[in-house]
């Protein structure tokens, strides 16, 4: 394949309810969604998950609208390609900005699953029919809307809750919790909002048969994580840390994780994502999908990767519902019990709504 168009649109989707973490408030989701064209005309799609701000990571909309324009798009357009697993090397030569990179891989995965007739799932060699959910809850004002909000969830079937915690907001909140639910499969995420001088509090949350602590320590860190899990029997997730599979690699043989959070976005694409999968299956270490507030788009991407096989966690791939009032592709995600059915149609199993993408584009531009 050859792609001779693509196209970058700057979507703006309000979500139902406003999500807090340790590092702010979202109560939109803006990021830039790219529809590339190949010379046969067949359309693919991707979603660069970068927030507006460098909350999360050192990526921004702009800075990946930025790295597209000037970097990307011209490295790839009219180029001759056989496989996606030949954009990342393509790329090699930009350091980082793996979410704008994702964007159009993800977007070439697409069309190379519509070109050999087959989903996204069996593309990418995945087994499952269906996958099992867990849900992202954020900070709410008080423990007890926090209770609330968690049973809500517990009700609906999510497989696993995750709750996000910060200084001020941990061992009280994960007691409270547990309290009220003994049994649930539950973790706290703290996006980095601790330093090794907190680990009494770290301490006292390995109290609370959590699944796992995700990402207690420094965005960039493996080694007070790998000095950390040393010291609580909780699994630390690593998520922030892990851009790559040489990332996953050193955590691994330091002893900085028991499980790590795949974001394809994060890493680079789901060429890579699968590439750390792979290696962590072989070292015995699971692995779950995580969320950035997608889309349908970047969703089911999400939904096809983790079809294979070492996703053994539930992952942050809660229904389009949970987040929007209506979503870009149809149909939209449905979670059941706890489940998605993984959909068997070829490319990404759903189809963009264009007329919802209409709707939230804020602006857009063509490349050729
Ligand atoms: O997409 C989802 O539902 C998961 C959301 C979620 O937990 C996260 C989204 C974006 C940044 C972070 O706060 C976070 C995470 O770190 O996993
Ligand atoms: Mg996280």
């Amino acid at each position: 394949m050859k792609l001779t168009e693509i196209t970058i649109r700057h979507l703006k989707m309000h979500l139902k309810s406003p999500f807090s973490t340790s590092f702010g408030t979202f109560y939109d989701k803006e990021f830039l969604l790219l529809e590339a064209k190949d010379e046969q005309g067949t359309s693919g799609w991707g979603e660069s998950v970068a927030f507006v701000a460098p909350w999360y990571t050192e990526e921004t909309l702009k800075t990946n609208w930025h790295m597209l324009e000037d970097f990307l798009i011209p490295l790839i357009l009219n180029k001759e390609i056989q496989h996606p697993d030949e954009v990342t090397p393509l790329f090699a030569g930009i350091r980082k900005n793996n979410m704008a990179k994702s964007a159009i891989e993800g977007a070439v995965w697409d069309i190379y699953a519509q070109h050999t007739n087959q989903s996204l799932t069996d593309a990418l060699g995945g087994n499952k029919n269906k996958i099992e959910v867990g849900i992202s809850l954020g900070i709410q004002e008080s423990i007890e809307k926090q209770i609330t909000v968690v049973e809500h969830y517990v009700k609906e079937g999510y497989k696993r809750i995750k709750v996000k915690i910060k200084p001020g907001w941990d061992v009280q909140v994960i007691r409270s919790l547990r309290e009220r639910f003994p049994d649930v499969a539950m973790m706290a995420d703290a996006n980095s909002a601790y330093s090794l001088e907190d680990i009494n509090i770290l301490k006292q949350l390995d109290e609370y048969n959590l699944t796992m602590i995700e990402q207690p320590l420094a965005s960039d860190d493996i080694i007070d994580h790998a000095v950390l899990q040393k010291q609580i029997k909780t699994p630390i997730c690593l998520d922030e840390s892990i851009n790559s599979l040489e990332d996953a690699r050193k955590a691994i043989e330091l002893g900085s994780c028991g499980v790590i959070n795949i974001k394809i976005g994060r890493v680079g694409g789901i060429s890579e994502a699968k590439k750390i999968h792979d290696y962590c299956a072989e070292k015995g270490v699971p692995v779950w999908c995580g969320g950035m507030l997608e889309s349908g788009i970047g969703r089911a991407q999400n939904i096809a990767l983790t079809t294979l096989s070492n996703f053994v966690l539930p992952g942050d791939t809660a229904g389009s519902s949970h987040y929007w009032e209506k979503d870009i592709i149809n149909p939209e995600v449905i979670v059941e019990d706890g489940y998605i059915q993984v959909p068997k149609t070829i490319g990404i199993g759903y189809e963009p709504n264009m007329e919802a993408i209409k709707e939230f584009t804020v602006s857009s531009k063509v490349y050729k």
